[in-house]
């Protein structure tokens, strides 16, 4: 019998540097018109076309005054004013504002030039052509700049942000019409098993079982932004795994297969790629739990992950390093999931040197976010069903107490914002553009 060196194991750290580290292929670049962008990654950075806003305006109903001059202003200290027009929205003011002057502009509307700030209606009296101003405003308030979202020629984002529609609207704000973004990578999802049968079989012969796991991996990896191509179900048997692999790597940036990544005599995973492709084999096991036997390879400058069969650790490990991969692949800048503090219901049990990854539901309570955990093995799903993050008990540790804080990754497609390489703004807009009106 072969004895098989039962694994190159890597720790979770090692693998997430690992993938931070891995040199992916460059990927081609399309245009594609704003609104079909959405999910997409930059693939070149974005410069604002022209100044946005392309006038200051007000964000108050009210009057443009000169900050100046409304100093001292108080209830029983009004500033008067003469009020010397009226801003239409979608129209120039016409005339300049000078000293002792004020025009009243809507929200939205253009600031005459001459005048710096706005005073709202609820601080001012208009009686005729005077206007009492009960309140003082300091420069840029109640104002947005020209260009203070974005000034022509700077840029505005960079490559390798993931675009949400918050970005396409600010897009579409700029006039921008299409976007150059990456194509997408090309994933295909392979199953292996001779007891598998695809989902949609009424009826179980005994020993049969309906194939989950490509269900789950192929909505998550298109949720992760992959064209994916659920390829079916292997069989056992070396020349089929072959034959099912070479066809998949053809035209695939990454395949991916779950089951027959274990030890067990049928477990041909390793042998296959090893030997009949050559692959490089990055690791062929990382120390966490559920997951361990997940393996990660490359053929040429294709990718083959290799997770394990049972469901849950399938989806748990595609969740943590299937969508890190994809992401690299995507030509994203940056791979942050996000994850929060909880506190938790219960006491949670690891091993010193492996990272155990509990499925937990959240609950928010008055004093923060609690995690309880959703115990059970990783050959059965229901543990994922309603759980709405990854608590994660890192190798050092050897557990936690009911109470203790845990970081629990949030089992949804969200990471946080990559900054956008804005520039700080000058002067007035300097001082108001950070604030919170
Ligand atoms: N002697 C040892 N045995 C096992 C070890 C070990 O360290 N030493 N590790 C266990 C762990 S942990 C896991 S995880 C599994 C992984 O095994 P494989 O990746 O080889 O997966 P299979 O044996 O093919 O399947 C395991 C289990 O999952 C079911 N399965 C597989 N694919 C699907 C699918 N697409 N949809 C639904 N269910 C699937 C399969 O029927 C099996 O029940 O190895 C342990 N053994
Ligand atoms: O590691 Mo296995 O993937 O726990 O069930």
């Amino acid at each position: 019998m072969r004895v098989v060196e039962l694994f190159r194991v890597l720790s979770v750290a090692d693998v997430r540097k690992l993938l931070d580290s891995l040199p992916v292929p460059s990927r081609r670049v399309e245009e594609v018109p704003l609104l079909r962008a959405a999910g997409r990654v930059l693939a070149r950075g974005v410069r604002a076309p022209e100044d946005v806003p392309a006038f200051s305006r007000s964000t108050v109903d009210g009057y443009a005054v000169i900050a100046r001059e409304t100093f001292g202003a108080g209830e029983s200290t009004p500033t008067l004013l003469d009020v010397v027009g009226e801003v239409r929205m979608g129209e120039t003011p016409g005339r300049r504002l000078s000293e002792g002057e004020a025009m009243y502009v809507p929200t939205g509307g253009m600031l005459p030039e001459g005048a710096d700030a706005v005073v709202a209606v609820e601080h001012v009296e208009v009686m005729g052509t005077l206007l009492n101003v009960y309140r003082a405003v300091s420069p840029g308030q109640n104002v947005i700049f020209r260009g203070e979202d974005a000034l022509a020629g700077e840029e505005v984002l960079g490559p390798g942000m993931r675009l949400r529609p918050y970005e396409i609207a600010y897009l579409a704000g700029l006039g921008v019409r299409e976007v150059p973004v990456y194509a997408p990578p090309i994933a295909t999802v392979l199953s292996t098993g001779d007891e598998l049968v695809p989902h949609e079989t009424r009826d179980l012969r005994l020993g049969q079982v309906r194939d989950t796991n490509a269900p789950a991996i192929c909505l998550l990896a298109e949720e992760f932004g992959a064209r994916v191509r659920c390829g079916g179900i292997v069989r056992d048997d070396e020349d089929a795994f072959a034959r099912a692999i070479g066809a998949a790597l053809e035209d695939s940036d990454l395949v991916i297969l779950s089951g027959g990544s274990s030890v067990g005599v049928r477990d041909l995973t390793l042998r296959v790629l090893e030997e009949r492709f050559r692959a490089e084999v990055f690791f062929h096991g990382i120390s966490l739990h559920p997951g361990k036997p997940t393996l990660l390879a490359r053929v040429g400058e294709r990718f083959v992950l290799g997770l394990p069969g049972n469901p849950t650790s399938a989806t748990v490990v595609f969740f943590l390093f299937g969508r890190h991969l994809l992401a690299r692949l995507a030509g994203e800048a940056v791979f942050a999931p996000i994850a929060l503090e909880a506190k938790l219901r219960r006491p949670l049990a690891s091993v010193a040197g492996r990272t155990d990854y509990y499925r937990v539901r959240l609950v928010r309570e008055a004093d923060g976010w609690w995690a309880e955990p959703v115990l059970g093995k990783s050959g059965l799903l229901f543990t994922l069903l309603g759980s709405d993050g990854l608590a994660e008990v890192p190798e050092e540790k050897e557990g936690y107490l009911a109470g203790e804080s845990v970081r629990v990754y949030l089992l949804d497609t969200r990471q946080v914002a990559v900054p956008p390489p804005r520039k700080p703004r000058e002067g007035l807009a300097a001082r108001w553009t950070e604030k919170e009106e």
